[in-house]
């Protein structure tokens, strides 16, 4: 008896209390350590370079960084006194700039990880100087459309990250009125809300119109957090531009482009700019902001953005790399890696684009990275009408946007701002996007000249290389190394072993 009452009372709380210990070592111990984290082994360091991209100019002299934040920026050669404090990794000539932000990447997982998913798009863009992404809510299955789907998304992420990762979430017809399950969504921590004003391509993302957005905006301006919109808007039949399958050649680009032409971006703006006018000061959406996606059209649409942001309108507008790198001219017949939609336009379009984007009337760029499976490419069939829908290019948008945009004259400062600096704001991450004390140690380091033909035997970490569109052609810009949050995640071709992003979520 006495035997027992010791077995319940000595030996058995001892027994729970060592089982615990033993739980809480097996969870911690199973999770990376620093140094898989990262290529370095140092927790306090400093990047000295000639060229450090921050607010105030390009810079020669070196960024302290401790614990993963940026802890002061240093002009000259100020540093050299103060080294004792830490390692110092010296990257010469070659530039040092705050991490790229992609705002519109579609990873496909959970659902579709066979398309791209969380653990190759984010080696991508690692290799690419991208340090954050923000994943759409479609193209996965399930959509991101309420708390419970973008559970999934965060579980579904967990361990697979090697760049933060933060999520729009889903605007669409069932939720739009539904102001609790906005709110239910929105307080589980995406940065902000997607729609579409045409067929998105995916059957579970439908897409909304002008009263939905309203409804949309007024919920988000509690939360001042933006609506980003696909803008384009398929007129009713009758205007709908005569393309027949098979009676139009379906491998030349120009029947695709007919199919979708720039009326329909301008309707959508024209549609969209009733509603935004409620977010002017003082008006009954304030705090809520407009971000049209992926403008294609720099003719009407842009003119009608331009006079929005002059009358006071909460609006921003993204172009990617696809539409002010290429023009419809130079696609060939049956090259479907360079469908997208809204499409690639004319040569003069293009121009028209890049003086937007310097003039600063365009705000930024952005990937729209979408990728799929070759087969739904139909590259062999070469069938513009019934291909996928997408452009796959996560891992080059750096040396794209340098390569195409140098005969323009474009500076560094001006990548930062489009690439790192706006995207930030967009996605509300004060901490990120500018080299600056108290930041993110957020940064990519690369060689501006350093040419690469983007063939075969380039390390490329898509899932699906040999969809891009980049692949066959020579760009200038070489990521040397990236840094998330003070990690040395990524340097010229080696990942860090452990995948050690974080899911960004509001709160
Ligand atoms: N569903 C999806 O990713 N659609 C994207 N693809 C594209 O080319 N434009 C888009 O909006
Ligand atoms: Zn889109
Ligand atoms: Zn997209």
């Amino acid at each position: 008896m006495v035997e027992m009452d010791f077995l319940r009372w000595r030996l058995l709380p001892l027994l729970t209390i060592l089982a615990s210990f033993l739980i809480f070592y097996i969870k911690t111990s199973s999770k990376p350590s620093n140094s898989e984290c990262s290529l370095v082994a140092y927790d306090r360091y400093w990047i000295t370079s000639k060229r450090i991209v921050t607010p105030e100019g390009v810079i020669s002299g070196a960024v302290e960084v401790k614990g993963g934040s940026i802890i002061s920026v240093v002009k000259g050669e100020e540093w050299h006194g103060k080294v004792g404090r830490g390692q110092v990794i010296d990257y010469g000539e070659a530039v040092v700039m705050p991490g790229l932000i992609d705002v519109h990447t579609h990873l496909d997982e959970p659902g579709r990880t066979e398309w791209e998913g969380f653990s190759s798009g984010t080696k991508a863009a690692a290799a690419g100087g991208i340090t954050t992404l923000i994943d759409m809510p479609l193209n996965s299955f399930p959509s991101t459309v309420s708390e419970e789907t973008l559970r999934l998304k965060v579980e579904a992420a967990e361990g697979k990250i090697h760049v933060d990762v933060g999520f729009w979430g889903g605007l669409v017809p069932e939720n739009a009125f539904n102001a609790s399950a906005l709110e239910g969504l929105l307080n589980a921590g995406v940065l902000g809300l997607k729609s579409f004003m045409c067929p998105s391509g995916i059957n579970d993302f439908p897409m909304t119109n002008a009263s939905h957005i309203k409804e949309g905006l007024y919920v988000l301006a509690k939360y001042k957090r933006p609506l980003l919109v696909h803008a384009e808007v398929q007129p009713d039949s009758k205007s709908y531009p005569e393309v027949k399958d098979g009676i139009d050649d379906a491998r030349s680009y120009s029947t695709y482009l007919k199919t979708r032409p720039p009326s329909w971006e301008e309707a959508a703006v024209r549609e969209l700019l009733t509603v935004t006018k409620d977010t002017r000061t003082g008006g009954p959406a304030e705090g809520a902001h407009l971000h049209i996606v992926h403008l294609s059209d720099a003719r009407s649409s842009l003119d009608l953005i331009k006079g929005a942001k002059g009358s006071g309108d909460s609006i921003t507008v993204e172009t990617c790399p696809h539409y002010i790198a290429f023009s419809a001219e130079e696609i060939q017949d049956g090259d479907t890696r360079f469908k997208c939609s809204p499409p690639i336009r004319d040569a003069t379009n293009k121009e028209k684009l890049w003086e937007a984007l310097t003039e600063g009337h365009i705000d930024m760029l952005s990937s729209d990275h979408s990728p799929t499976l070759p087969e739904l490419k139909l590259l062999d069939e070469g069938n513009f009408l019934r291909a996928w829908g997408g452009i796959s290019s996560l891992q080059f948008v750096l040396p794209v946007t340098w390569s195409y945009g140098r005969k323009y004259g474009i500076t560094l400062n001006q990548l930062t701002s489009w690439w790192s600096e706006r995207p930030a704001k967009l996605a509300g991450q004060e901490l990120k996007g500018a080299i600056a004390s108290g930041n993110h140690a957020d940064i990519v380091v690369w060689e501006p000249d350093a040419e690469f033909e983007l063939d075969d035997n380039h390390p490329t970490y898509h899932k699906h290389p040999s969809i891009s569109a980049y692949m066959g052609k020579r760009l200038s810009g070489k990521v040397l190394a990236t840094f998330v949050r003070g990690n040395l995640v990524y340097r010229e071709g080696k990942h860090a072993p452990a995948a050690c992003g974080v899911p960004i979520l509001a709160r």
